[in-house]
């Protein structure tokens, strides 16, 4: 039985702000620094010492891998950037507030865009000040075609040939393999892994800065998973996680 260890990056100035964040490339807040240093020692307490780690190219992830390296004192081990890792692209939605989106477009229309499977974002135009299409880490056209916004159908599309090529082989070989991500590409992956229908996979929350174990026999089926750290803490902040698209009370 092998031990794959997924971590979403602590939280970031705009989770903390409730901003639609997608590929913006925001630093982790300080609660969020914290997070990533309580996740390595949870890593380090579980014996789950990585051998290689695979991030996004965003910082909020980078950041929180290193923080977790040097927890476990594992920061010599290869780690591995590759933007199909990167957080669903949000187009046109990144930099709004979540709550007032809710109030402008209702409640139900920002869960569609959040949970929804096959629902894209509003577009960003390739024009847009927000748009990456500068930005140097993105050159392969892959990464330029989803930079308009993605549904979590086209998120899976691009993590799940990186699992095949990349980690799968890597767990199967018996590595010890972290992969430190974002909330929809992790649930983009954990939907491969659990063979789950569009339908279960609106239902998943991911909180910030939290290992989730998941447990795969060699065919690389799921036979069990579960965050490490205390559930009550858990289950609180994957609410929230799922909260914070309605409107402020
Ligand atoms: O804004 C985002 O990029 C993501 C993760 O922070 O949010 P959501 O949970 O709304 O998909």
């Amino acid at each position: 039985m092998k031990k794959l260890v997924l971590l979403r990056h602590g939280q970031s100035v705009w989770n903390l702000e409730n901003r639609f964040t997608g590929w913006t490339d925001v630093e982790l807040s300080p609660a969020g620094l914290l997070e990533a240093v309580e996740a390595g020692r949870l890593i380090k307490d579980a014996g789950l010492l990585p051998d290689i780690a695979y991030t996004s190219v965003l910082q909020r992830a980078i950041k929180t891998l290193w923080l977790g390296l040097e927890v476990c004192e594992r920061m010599w081990i290869p780690t591995v950037p590759d933007w199909r890792l990167n957080e669903r692209h949000y187009g046109a939605l990144q930099g709004l507030d979540k709550a007032e989106t809710a109030a402008k477009y209702g409640e139900q229309q920002v869960l569609v865009w959040r949970r929804s499977y096959d629902t894209a974002p509003p577009l960003l135009a390739e024009s847009d000040p927000r748009s990456e299409r500068h930005d140097p880490r993105y050159e392969q056209t892959e990464a330029l075609k989803a930079m308009a916004g993605e549904t979590l159908e086209d998120t899976v599309a691009r993590v799940v040939p990186l699992w095949e090529q990349a980690m799968a082989p890597m767990v199967q070989s018996g590595r010890q393999v972290l992969v430190v991500a974002h909330g929809n590409s992790l649930r983009a992956l954990i939907k491969h892994l659990g063979r789950h229908t569009r339908e279960e996979i609106m239902e998943l929350n991911i909180p910030t800065g939290i290992p989730l174990i998941y447990e795969l026999d060699d065919q690389g089926s799921v036979l069990d998973h579960y965050y490490l750290g205390d559930p009550d803490k858990v289950a609180v902040l994957t609410q929230a996680v799922a909260n914070q698209g309605r409107l402020q009370s």
